[in-house]
């Protein structure tokens, strides 16, 4: 399978190349972008150890002079710390202004260098090589970059457009099964916005094998829909909240489980408990709540955790960047592929929360 999809974002118009063993082709591809520079491979220690080589001795063949950087795996990596080690490793080896980064890993290298690219000397060049699955469908793509800070996730970071995506989803073979099925919480959030065709191939996905099967299929719908939003709203001023479905809260749950969850399984609470919240509302329709639990459970994604009835709303909630004038714009859906933007006083929503979800494990 060989796809191409034109990002056409206001900053920068782009490709994303998803390419069964593209890895092989990563010089062609490179090569069309950059000419011959110093390139930082950013990668964890799960990634590099599989691919980096891979990367550098094809970057190298096409005369890049390659520096691999390593952080450790995880969600703790993205951190001021690394940050700061990353951009001093970049100066400590002369790294100039036509000089690239190049994220091989999940979806935290690639916020974390995205976020080092979109910063250093004011900005290098940046190309996106997304390992995991969550990282191919969605993080990849639209130029959100970030890092956390104790007050809530991604509180800092840039808009910051790759030159480049290169997908292949042949790496996803070395993905842990776990790692696998929460990049689908992402694509059933994806699916439940567009409706359709979409939705129904999720119907089909019935286990962690089914995903890989199709992984491809799942791939090109949810980067095709991302493409759209990120050309329509790059900066997020309105219509790209609607890729927040399921944030709020699932922000909000990651937060508090403190690691011990992944962001696409967190996700996969937050669809599925406002789903339910908006449904008791009568703002959904009555059973997309179940239609949504359905796919996340087929595959293993959790509907709920054990802190979600202790998770202080209060403090998970008042940061949340979709917050104007006191009101928090939160993202439901009417119908399957029918989403609407509900506006209401954050106070409100937080109590709200707190009532509805304190004490249920439901
Ligand atoms: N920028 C955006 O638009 C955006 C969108 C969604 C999520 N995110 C962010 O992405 C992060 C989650 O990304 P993630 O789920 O990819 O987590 P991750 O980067 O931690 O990757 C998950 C695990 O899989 C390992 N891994 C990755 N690729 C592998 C491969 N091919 N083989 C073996 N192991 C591999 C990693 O080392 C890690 O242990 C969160 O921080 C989230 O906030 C950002
Ligand atoms: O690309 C976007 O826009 C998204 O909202 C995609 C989300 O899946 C992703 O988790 C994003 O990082 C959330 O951004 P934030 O602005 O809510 O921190
Ligand atoms: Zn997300």
């Amino acid at each position: 399978m060989e796809k191409t999809i034109i990002v056409n974002a206001k900053s920068k118009t782009y490709n994303i190349e998803i390419i069964d063993h593209g890895l092989k082709k990563l010089r062609e591809k490179v090569q069309t972008v950059w000419s011959p520079r110093k390139v930082a491979v950013i990668t964890d220690e799960n990634v590099g150890p599989l691919y980096a080589n891979q990367v550098q001795r094809q970057l190298n063949a096409g005369g890049f002079v390659v520096e691999v950087l390593t952080v450790p795996a995880g969600e703790s990596s993205k951190s001021w710390m690394n940050l700061e080690k990353i951009i001093q490793q970049l100066a400590e080896k002369h790294f100039g202004r036509q000089d690239g980064i190049l994220a091989l890993g999940g979806g935290v290298v690639g916020d974390l260098a995205g976020l080092a690219a979109s910063i250093y000397l004011r900005g290098i060049a940046l190309i996106q090589l997304p390992t995991s699955l969550l990282a191919q469908v969605d993080s990849s793509v639209g130029g959100k970059t970030a890092i956390d800070l104790a007050a809530g996730k991604n509180l800092v970071g840039t808009f910051y457009q790759p030159d480049l995506v290169l997908i292949d989803p042949t790496v996803l073979l070395t993905l842990k099964s776990r790692c696998l099925v929460e990049g689908y919480g992402e694509i059933v959030k994806c699916a439940a916005l567009v409706g359709g065709d979409f939705w129904q191939l999720t119907g089909q996905i019935k286990s962690p094998q089914a995903i890989m099967r199709n992984a491809n299929a799942l791939i090109e719908a949810s980067v095709r829909f991302k493409a759209q939003i990120v050309a329509a709203d790059e900066t997020e001023t309105r219509r790209r909240q609607l890729l927040n479905l399921g944030h709020t809260l699932g922000h909000a749950v990651e937060q508090a489980a403190g690691g011990r969850l992944f962001h696409g399984e967190a996700v996969a609470i937050g669809l599925y408990q406002l789903s339910r919240l908006f449904e008791q509302k009568k703002l959904t329709a009555v059973g997309v709540t179940e239609q949504i639990s359905t796919r996340l459970q087929a595959v293993g994604l959790p509907l709920s955790d054990d802190e979600l009835g202790t998770t202080d709303f209060y403090r998970a909630l008042k940061h949340d960047k979709k917050i104007k004038q006191q009101q928090l714009t939160m993202i439901y859906l009417k119908k399957i592929g029918q989403p609407e933007f509900y506006c209401y006083p954050i106070k409100q929503v937080i109590g709200w929360l707190q009532q509805e979800l304190s004490q249920k494990k439901s």
